[in-house]
């Protein structure tokens, strides 16, 4: 029985689980795919570096070359980061027909359109399961799972760092820099946490849901982003008051053919199941105009579980080799993109205003919202320990975002508003 083989770029978190999984797993890959899986090359950084899994030192490299243009390896799997070096890697593999399965959501949220064109046009598989949502099989749920439906919205908790930052700010009110240093030690953070807290690799994963989930090519520059490092704990705290949880939140939305696409804190009513996804769970929820309210939930990140979307993608790849259909899924979006303007995106606001405690201010900012059309849900008006001050925290019905930056602008304007605290978008609905 022929032995099919394996060259894997990286041998860190997930290249170690890919190993393990591979050998500890052997018997299932088999009796799905007919022959054995052996992985025979790894390209490493550091060949001296110890390692969480007994490897023999002859199977390390620095050297691509060795994988890349070895005839005998039939697939390569990157498990190694990085944009453009691991780019040409993978382009160069695909050209010498190797079938390509990838963690990397940095890669694919930019260059995913072109490598999958080149995939195609070499009969190759490309497969990225593990770069959104880590162990969650939510691509193929997209791609295979609702390949019937009209996807309308999804809303992911997609980065497991802030995920977990924000629970514990939550429930135990810990400090931001305290929480971020454990996620770190943990593991969930990448090793420059910048872009887990600024939302840039929410971002990326929410370009690959929006561009699979609606078939347009959503390029990471239509994603509007905000991370979590200006949220407070008392903004996390008035949300419990008035019955949310603060969520990093990815937001896509499709309304008469145009989309959105962000990446924001966001308060999500106490009730919406993303609301009780908490530590550093993922979970995405899809809306589908048949199938209705979906959630898909989960490890997002560390070695086994992420290592089982890259296995897993693996035997896809051979199950496809056996049936000699490699490379024919397809890639090109069935819709042009098409974007919707900021009178076109509607959503509720918390807003925190610190302002003058003083007779007609309160009439003052409830006439800067009537003139733009706004009306509000929830109100309330605390004192604060500066004499003479007030702060108004307050929920709104749905607003344009047009209209709503509108009244920020003009709120900023008034004498008797000191500041504008925070802002956060609203969410709570289905479709
Ligand atoms: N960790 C996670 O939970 C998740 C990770 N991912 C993605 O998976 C990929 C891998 O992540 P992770 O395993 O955490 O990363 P690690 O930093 O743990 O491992 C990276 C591995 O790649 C090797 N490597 C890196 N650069 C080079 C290079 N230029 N030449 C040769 N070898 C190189 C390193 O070698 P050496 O060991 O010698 O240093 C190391 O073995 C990334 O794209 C990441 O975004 C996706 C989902 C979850
Ligand atoms: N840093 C990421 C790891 C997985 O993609 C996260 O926190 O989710
Ligand atoms: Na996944």
């Amino acid at each position: 029985m022929e032995t099919i083989s394996i060259g894997l770029l990286g041998l860190g978190t997930v290249g170690t689980g890919v190993v393990k999984i591979i050998e500890n797993h052997q018997d299932k890959i088999m009796h799905q795919i007919g022959c054995p899986v052996k992985v025979k090359k790894i390209l490493v950084k550091n060949i001296d570096k110890d390692r969480d899994v007994s490897i023999a030192t002859d199977m390390l490299t620095t050297n691509p070359d060795e994988i890349l243009n070895d005839p005998e390896i039939d697939v390569i799997i990157e498990v190694m980061g990085g944009v453009e070096e691991t780019k040409k890697k993978l382009l160069h593999a695909l050209e010498n027909r190797k079938h390509v399965v990838t963690a990397n959501k940095d890669l694919m949220a930019v260059h995913g359109a072109k490598l999958l064109q080149v995939a195609s046009d070499n009969n190759c598989d490309l497969f990225y399961e593990a770069s959104v949502a880590g162990g969650i099989p939510i691509i193929r749920g997209l791609v295979d799972g609702l390949a019937s439906d009209h996807i309308t919205k999804m809303m992911g908790i997609v980065n497991g760092t802030t995920n977990f930052i924000l629970t514990k700010m939550t429930k135990q009110g810990k400090a931001y820099e305290e929480v971020l240093e454990e996620a770190q030690r943990l593991g969930f953070a990448e090793s420059d946490p910048t872009s887990d807290v600024e939302g840039l690799d929410a971002a990326r994963k929410m370009t690959i849901l929006a561009t699979l989930g609606f078939s347009m090519n959503i390029s990471l520059e239509d994603v509007k982003v905000e991370g979590i490092t200006k949220v407070t704990e008392e903004d996390i705290q008035y949300g419990k008051q008035l019955g949310y949880t603060m969520k990093l939140i990815g937001f896509a939305h499709r309304q008469d053919e145009k989309v959105e696409v962000s990446v924001q804190p966001a308060f999500l009513i106490d009730s919406h199941p993303l609301a009780a996804v908490n530590n550093e769970f993922n979970a995405v929820y899809v809306y589908g105009e048949a199938v209705g309210e979906t959630m898909f939930y989960g490890p997002g990140a560390g070695s086994m579980p992420t290592a089982t979307a890259v296995v897993s993608d693996l035997v896809n790849v051979l199950k496809n080799m056996r049936l000699g259909v490699n490379g024919k899924t397809a890639t090109s979006p069935q819709f042009k993109k098409n974007l919707k303007k900021p009178d076109e995106m509607y959503s509720k606001y918390f807003l925190r205003l610190q302002v003058e405690d003083a007779v007609g201010v309160f009439a003052e900012i409830t006439s800067i919202f009537s003139e733009n059309g706004v009306s509000f849900e929830k109100i309330l008006q605390l004192p604060v320990k500066e004499k003479g001050m007030a702060e108004i925290v307050l929920i709104t019905h749905h607003a344009s975002l047009l209209n709503y930056e509108n009244i920020l602008i003009q709120l900023r304007d008034l004498s008797s508003v000191r500041t504008v605290k925070s802002s956060y978008r609203v969410e709570g609905g289905t479709k």
